[in-house]
């Protein structure tokens, strides 16, 4: 039995109950009604799946611009009722012009039963498909606002910052390729994002892929996707990233992380246009905007060539630098403002202002870890906060912190300079143990010593 709701709609009462009864048996409900005047009320109290209209109403009737008229009437309710029209022999020509007005089959009568439930039974079939892909849509569009939501506007008055926007704003809509460079925390992914927003694929997908997060291994089957069966675990297919992003932009984070083989591999997608999933020899057409980022220096690396040239090319068309916040001059004190309103509303204080001592702190604060850290840095202040204000001890810029653009006070303690050193090993690592450890010249072990000492 099919899991459908029909109306069946027939001014003459016997095509009615013999149309009922078979399709009793077949489905889960049949409604029937004489006159498609009742249309509006029918559709509005039950959940019908599939329609089945005559094509003529009025006495002596042929024409079936009734029927025509009517496809169109449901249509225009909701353009994705499955509507199957009832002809006579003879008026082929009939239907074709009602399926070219959205009809989705027509029958001819006297129908055979057997004829009536394959077309029923294939109209169910899409019906439950185009109710399938409205869900997902919805649920897509629903994940889309909640990510979205995750992405602040661009705060920023400083000139740099405004001609960056304005640089934003001629590229977006262009689908040129765009490389945003800036040490870390500086808003590379808020750009990318903005540049998405502003651009024709804005209602499609942002896809950001941390490529630093992804070894040799991962690389391929995350990006381009892989067939069941190409290794022990691919248990299905699964696209990957390039292609999930198609119609959309995808926002490559940390390019520079990659090796000189994987930035190979990169580059033929890039000039292809094409993906291949592993264990295929098929090829896939992609059709996305690229947008990249790095906090490393890709043009000296490119000198050096441990970055391909040829790949630098493919992907800087526009770059875009973002200037680290301590060169923001009072931009500062703006970000402070707006995380402070933000943040005084998520926990639900009632703080006003940041005192004066606290701006001059804020302005004096070297902030390598630039807008991140000075997120987190009011964060943390809002949520210890008792008044009104924002005080300097709120903020909690201890001296250490103040120093830690190489500008080391006279009285650092030697502790707090290996603690400072380990810190700084540790954040231009990315956490990477052993990267650091080779850094500061120290094995694993007496890292992890010193990052228990040092409760880091
Ligand atoms: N101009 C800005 N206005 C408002 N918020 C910003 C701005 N720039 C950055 N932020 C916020 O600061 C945080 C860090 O920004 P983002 O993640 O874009 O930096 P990033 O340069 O991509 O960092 P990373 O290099 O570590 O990946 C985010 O929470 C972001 O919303």
């Amino acid at each position: 039995m099919l899991d459908a709701t029909v109306l069946i709609i027939d001014d003459d009462d016997d095509i009615l109950l013999s149309a009922r009864l078979f399709l009793k048996q077949q489905v889960k409900q049949v409604i029937t009604c004489k006159s498609p005047k009742e249309i509006n009320v029918l559709l509005s109290k039950n959940e019908i799946d599939i329609i089945l209209l005559d094509m003529n109403y009025q006495k002596g009737a042929s024409d079936g611009r009734e029927g025509l008229y009517w496809l169109e009437h449901i249509l225009s309710i909701d353009k994705d009722y499955v509507v199957i029209l009832m002809t006579a022999f003879g008026h082929v020509e009939l239907a074709v012009k009602a399926i070219k007005k959205g009809a989705t089959d027509f029958i001819l009568k006297p129908w055979e039963n057997e004829k009536l439930f394959a077309t029923i039974s294939s109209a169910s079939k899409l019906r439950e498909s185009t109710k399938k892909v409205k869900k997902l849509e919805k649920i897509h569009s629903s994940l889309q606002k909640d990510l979205t939501r995750g992405f602040e506007n661009i705060v920023g008055q400083a000139n740099e910052i405004k001609q960056l926007q304005h640089t934003l704003l001629k590229v977006a809509p262009t689908d040129a390729n765009v490389l945003i460079l800036g040490e870390n925390g500086t808003g590379k992914q808020v750009f990318a994002y903005e540049i998405h927003g502003n651009s024709h694929r804005k209602n499609q997908v942002f896809m950001h892929v941390d490529l630093g997060a992804l070894n040799e291994n991962l690389f391929e089957s995350e990006l381009f996707g892989y067939a069941k069966g190409a290794f022990t675990d691919a248990k299905e297919d699964k696209p990957g990233r390039f292609e999930l992003a198609d119609g959309g932009t995808i926002f490559l984070d940390e390019i520079g992380n990659l090796t000189l083989p994987l930035q190979a591999k990169l580059l033929s997608v890039l000039q292809n246009r094409t993906v291949t999933r592993l264990g295929e020899s098929k090829e896939r057409r992609v059709n996305v905007r690229l947008i990249t980022a790095t906090n490393m220096p890709l043009n000296e690396m490119a000198a050096k060539n441990t970055f391909r040239q040829d790949l630098l090319f493919r992907i800087n068309t526009v770059e875009l630098l973002l200037p680290a916040l301590r060169q923001r001059g009072t931009d500062i004190l703006l970000l402070a403002n707006h995380f402070m309103q933000v943040f005084s509303s998520k926990y639900h204080k009632n703080i006003q202002k940041l005192s004066n001592k606290v701006q001059e702190a804020l302005l004096q604060y070297k902030w390598p870890g630039n807008v991140r850290e000075l997120q987190h840095v009011l964060e943390r202040a809002v949520i210890m906060s008792d008044g009104a204000d924002i005080t300097e001890d709120d903020l909690q810029l201890s001296p250490q912190r103040y120093a830690q653009n190489n500008t080391l006070p006279d009285e650092m303690a030697l502790e707090d300079m290996e603690k400072m050193m380990v810190q700084k090993a540790i954040d231009k690592h990315k956490g990477n143990i052993s990267k650091a450890a080779a850094e500061l010249g120290l094995t694993r072990a007496a890292l992890y010593r010193r990052i228990e000492k040092f409760g880091i």
